[in-house]
């Protein structure tokens, strides 16, 4: 038994959900390109659930679906408001998520209508739970949503309290459309693993948001943020990078397991990035990204991930950094639940091997004599 670090290359299960081939993402063998420029959020749910683009009276039903289910219950808002007021955002969240459980009565049932059910309201709950957990901790009322019928549309009301502006919403949407999923990555892996065990759906995303968190994964969008407001200016860049790059430290934002010669969503994020960026005044965050982009594409032929624009797209849409992550989470919810309903409906246990390593043919000491 040999070990691959990481899991490189491992083909660890089958999935019709989204694939990656020569560097083409495809949800359900549409184009991320194609969905990017055409599609809404809420279609690239229907799509990733329900394996085809909904007709506009699906749609209608799913997007109103999610607006009756966007409510959270009483008690979670309260223990929210329990939260120390440092929270780390995404522990909030996967705190407040494994909490939904405790209050929904079908929580531990397996039938594929309940399972569904679920999925649209974690779909429409993980929205609000992040807009709450904003108000309170800058002393303010949480919000219900508005009932658009954007999911980005009511996270940007129920976050800032005013009625968003058709410039943000569409960049949300689209933001949300290309994060949505991504094959086997190791929050997917993580929820996949956990349901497989045939435990509830809340566990899955719980498991799911925790994996997303880290810097390697979905963390890396805020530790783009971090690293472009450390650098200031945009003079500051080419000795900042080259310092980074000399201690061997990770550039955030760039690199990535699978894509080798560059990230399909990157590019339409960039576009973002510039446009949002010089009509909000915060031109210097494309200009400090562009050239990080060109220095570590040329010194290292290393690419920007999904993470690396993203940052200053939603800083530009004037979201908190430390809101990005869960933002991720939003998006990613719609894939995350689309893997547990294809886990569970064709479900064997995931139990890989280890190669050991340790010490052998060791004998018990007593304690006295260690
Ligand atoms: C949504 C997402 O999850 S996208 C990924 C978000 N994460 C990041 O942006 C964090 C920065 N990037 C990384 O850490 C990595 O590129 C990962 C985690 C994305 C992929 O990791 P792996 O496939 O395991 O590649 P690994 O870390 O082994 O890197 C291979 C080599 O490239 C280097 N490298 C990879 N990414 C970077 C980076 N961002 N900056 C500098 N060097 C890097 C590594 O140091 C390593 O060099 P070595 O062979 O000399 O030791
Ligand atoms: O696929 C991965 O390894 C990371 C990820 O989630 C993404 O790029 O969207």
């Amino acid at each position: 038994m040999t070990a691959t670090k990481g899991l490189e290359g491992i083909v660890a299960t089958t999935s019709s959900i989204s694939s990656i081939v020569d560097g083409v993402l495809t949800y359900r063998g549409l184009d991320i390109d194609d969905l990017a420029e055409n599609a809404s959020f809420e279609e690239v749910i229907y799509l990733l659930w329900f394996g085809k683009l909904p007709n506009q009276a699906e749609l209608d039903q799913l997007r109103s679906d999610l607006n009756a289910s966007s409510s959270i219950p009483d008690q979670v808002l309260e223990q929210i408001k329990l939260y120390p007021s440092d929270t780390n955002a995404m522990a909030a969240l996967r705190t407040a998520v494994s909490a939904l459980a405790l209050y929904d009565k079908e929580a531990n049932e397996m039938s594929r209508e309940s399972n569904v059910r679920k999925a649209i309201k974690l779909q429409a709950q993980i929205p609000t739970i992040i807009a709450a957990f904003a108000r309170i901790r800058a002393g303010k009322e949480p919000l219900a949503s508005k009932g658009y019928p954007s999911l980005a549309a009511n996270f940007l009301y129920m976050l800032t309290g005013e009625e968003p502006d058709e410039t943000a919403i569409t960049a949300l949407d689209k933001a949300l459309v290309l994060h949505a999923d991504h094959e086997l990555n190791a929050s997917t892996f993580a929820a996949r693993v956990t349901v497989a065990t045939l435990t509830d759906i809340y566990s899955g995303i719980t498991s799911a948001i925790g994996t997303l968190k880290g810097p390697l994964h979905g963390g890396a969008n805020e530790a783009v943020m971090a690293m472009l407001e450390d650098i200031g200016e945009v003079d500051n860049v080419v000795p900042y990078i080259n310092k980074m790059l000399e201690n061997k430290e990770k550039v955030m934002g760039f690199g990535h397991r699978v894509y080798k010669n560059g990230d399909p969503r990157a590019k339409h994020l960039q576009k973002m990035s510039q446009q949002l960026t010089e009509s909000t005044g915060l031109g210097k965050w494309y200009q400090m990204s562009i050239q990080i982009d060109e220095l570590v594409t040329s010194l290292k032929g290393l690419k920007p991930n999904v993470d690396f624009y993203s940052a200053s797209v939603y800083t530009s849409l004037k979201i908190p950094r430390d809101l990005f992550t869960p933002i991720f989470a939003i998006s990613r919810t719609s894939g995350w639940t689309a893997h547990i309903l294809e886990q569970y409906d064709n479900n064997r246990l995931i139990r890989p091997r280890a190669e050991y390593t340790g010490p052998t043919n060791q004998k018990y000491i007593p304690i006295e004599e260690r």
